[in-house]
């Protein structure tokens, strides 16, 4: 067997895979109803980095991450993917194309019927035809790396909720995704949990070669990972740059407003 199947995502020292544009936004428009959530939202994101997106509550970031997950369409613009239309596309290529990207929802998701090891192995069986000795061996390297080994039997319901989120990120690593889509994965957890999933992340942020897009209130983790921060408003990026440059030199009166009311 190739170790390829083996890994349960790249790390940095092995062969990338995309370089440089992976996600493109383009002129992308989104309404519920009256109200224009997303207005003509350009941004792109380069393989391998990790964006930040920040702003007041309601600005749009989440929509975007449910957007690329095809859990809404935009009412006008295009989105790619490694090159490949999200949208507009085919159904077939849309389905291609989302294998590529996982996400972790501030509500784990989890099944919760299913042991911690099915949760993790079910979809690489079903989705990516993986067997099933391929996929467990997989899990279990993924549950080591999120500091869940002791509970591969466990039902979710048998978990505290900072390890649930740890499975839920094990859970969408073992897709192999090229980009990792995180919608504020600590807000529903008690502040004492906080820590053990931002570590968590931390350290995948750090040690592979994932492409991550993060919506978070979490502004000293968002520091720690972020290549990039954007700062959203009304459906707008008013401000970009590096993280020392957004949270020390803010240029925009609303990021500053924004940042003094949150850190
Ligand atoms: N399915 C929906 N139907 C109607 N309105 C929606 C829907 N989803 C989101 N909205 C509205 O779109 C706006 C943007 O929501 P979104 O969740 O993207 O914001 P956000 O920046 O992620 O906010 P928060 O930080 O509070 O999560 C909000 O006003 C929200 O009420």
């Amino acid at each position: 067997m190739s170790t390829d199947t083996h890994a349960p995502f790249d790390k940095k020292p092995e062969s990338p895979r995309s370089t440089g544009e992976l996600i493109r936004l383009e002129q992308v428009t989104k309404r519920f109803g009256n109200h224009t959530v997303l207005d003509h939202l350009d941004f792109s994101v380069d393989a391998g980095k990790h964006v930040t997106l920040i702003g007041p509550s309601g600005s749009g970031k989440t929509t975007i991450l449910r957007l690329l997950m095809t859990l809404l369409k935009p009412d006008e613009g295009t989105i790619t993917v490694d090159g490949e239309r999200l949208f507009p596309a085919p159904e077939k290529q849309v389905r291609e194309v989302r294998k590529k990207i996982g996400m972790v929802f501030q509500q784990f998701n989890l099944f919760p019927n299913m042991t911690v090891l099915r949760n993790i192995t079910e979809a690489p069986v079903t989705v990516l035809g993986l067997s099933k000795d391929a996929a467990e061996e997989r899990a279990r390297e993924l549950l080591e790396m999120v500091g869940l080994t002791d509970h591969v039997d466990k039902h979710p319901a048998q978990l505290s909720g900072g390890q649930q989120q740890r499975v839920a990120i094990a859970r969408a690593l073992a897709m192999r995704p090229q980009v990792l889509l995180l919608d504020e994965v600590t807000s529903a957890l008690d502040p004492e949990l906080v820590a053990g999933v931002l570590d968590v992340l931390r350290d995948i942020a750090r040690s592979t070669d994932i492409t991550m897009l993060c919506v978070t209130h979490e502004m000293n983790f968002a520091r720690d990972i972020s290549d990039q921060v954007l700062m959203f408003d009304s459906g707008r990026v008013i401000e970009a740059g590096p993280p020392e440059k957004i949270f020390s030199e803010p240029e925009h009166d609303r990021t500053r407003e924004f940042l003094s009311a949150v850190l």
